[in-house]
């Protein structure tokens, strides 16, 4: 049955609703994202992402105010970046600060890897993201951070934290890589279980998807009268994620929000969860510690 997805939300194990589509901000460059987040807004986006590390809270914040959408209407997500984990309080404070908001909607741990500021190959010693989690869990009560979640958890990950006797929060999101070359069922059906809603991060495949050649997704597309990335970002939405689709180009902004009162079949769903290739956008090996486990990918 089709929707109509840029009205629509997914309702969190908080309550809250976290809109469906959003704009992704990775690698949007200076005096690109204010624009592209401005362009969002008055297309109808009402979910913007970004983070600490994306160096770009700042003009985010900016696009916000320059397009005159109200600040209550808009869902604003943002991330702790991984040599902050001890550093949750100032953390939050230096994000909302650049953003120039009172409050973010959610704010997730963006990896589960507490790494040494002092040397990014190594973790700290003493410090690992339950400590972190139970930081992040006081942050809802002072009204600065409305959601607390997670990103990049695989299944060893969340089990670790969902099994600490220090966790009294559920993580409200896992944002996970999600695409149908990492579609990771497993993963997905983990979250569900645990009520933990999966939005979708790479979902067109990033940069130089591999999927943008893919000739099985092109067909679908053709077929539907639909580009491939608005195949891709239906396919994540029927799966029951949020999707944040990245791009600074105003068309493909307007287009990748083109998602209402259509749908794919059962069988264009199967297909595309069924492609052979595999790829990873985001891997570990940048970082200190394994953080994937095999368990989200499959
Ligand atoms: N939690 C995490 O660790 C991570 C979170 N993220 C979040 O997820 C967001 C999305 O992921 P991201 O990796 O950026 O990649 P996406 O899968 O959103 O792809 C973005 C790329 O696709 C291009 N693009 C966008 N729309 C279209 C279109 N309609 N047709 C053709 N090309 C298009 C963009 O180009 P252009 O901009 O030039 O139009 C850009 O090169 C990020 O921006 C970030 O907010 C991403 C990675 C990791
Ligand atoms: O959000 C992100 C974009 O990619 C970066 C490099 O892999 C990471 O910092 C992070 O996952």
């Amino acid at each position: 049955m089709s929707k109509n997805w840029t009205k629509e939300t997914f309702t969190l194990n908080t309550g809250a609703k976290i809109p469906a589509v959003g704009l992704g901000t990775w690698q949007s460059k200076p005096n690109e994202v204010r624009d592209a987040v401005k362009a969002a807004l008055l297309a109808g986006y009402r979910h913007i992402d970004t983070a600490l590390a994306y160096g770009n809270e700042n003009e985010v914040g900016q696009g916000i105010k320059d397009s005159g959408v109200p600040r209550e209407e808009i869902w604003i997500t943002t991330k702790l970046d991984n040599t902050w984990h001890h550093r949750v309080e100032e953390g939050i404070t230096s994000s909302l600060k650049s953003l120039g908001t009172d409050y973010v909607d959610l704010y997730l741990v963006h990896w589960p890897s507490s790494t040494d500021p002092e040397d990014l190959k190594k973790h700290l010693p003493d410090w690992d993201f339950i400590k972190t989690w139970q930081e992040m869990q006081k942050l809802p009560a002072s009204g600065r951070v409305k959601n607390i979640g997670v990103s990049n958890f695989a299944i060893k990950n969340l089990e670790k934290l969902l099994n600490h006797e220090s966790t009294k929060t559920v993580p409200a999101v896992n944002q996970v890589e999600l695409h149908p070359n990492n579609p990771s069922p497993k993963l997905l059906d983990y979250c569900k279980e645990k009520g933990i809603h999966a939005t979708a991060y790479s979902c067109l495949g990033s940069t130089n998807s591999p999927l943008a050649s893919d000739k099985t997704l092109a067909k679908i597309a053709e077929q539907k009268g639909k580009t491939t990335a608005q195949v891709l970002l239906m396919w994540g939405l029927q799966r029951g994620s949020s999707v944040i689709p990245k791009s600074v180009t105003a068309g493909r902004i307007e287009a990748n929000f083109q998602l209402d009162g259509w749908s794919l079949t059962d069988e264009e769903m199967k297909t595309l969860s069924s492609l052979p290739d595999r790829f990873k956008v985001c891997g570990d090996s940048w970082l200190p510690i394994k953080v994937f486990f095999g368990d989200d990918e499959a």
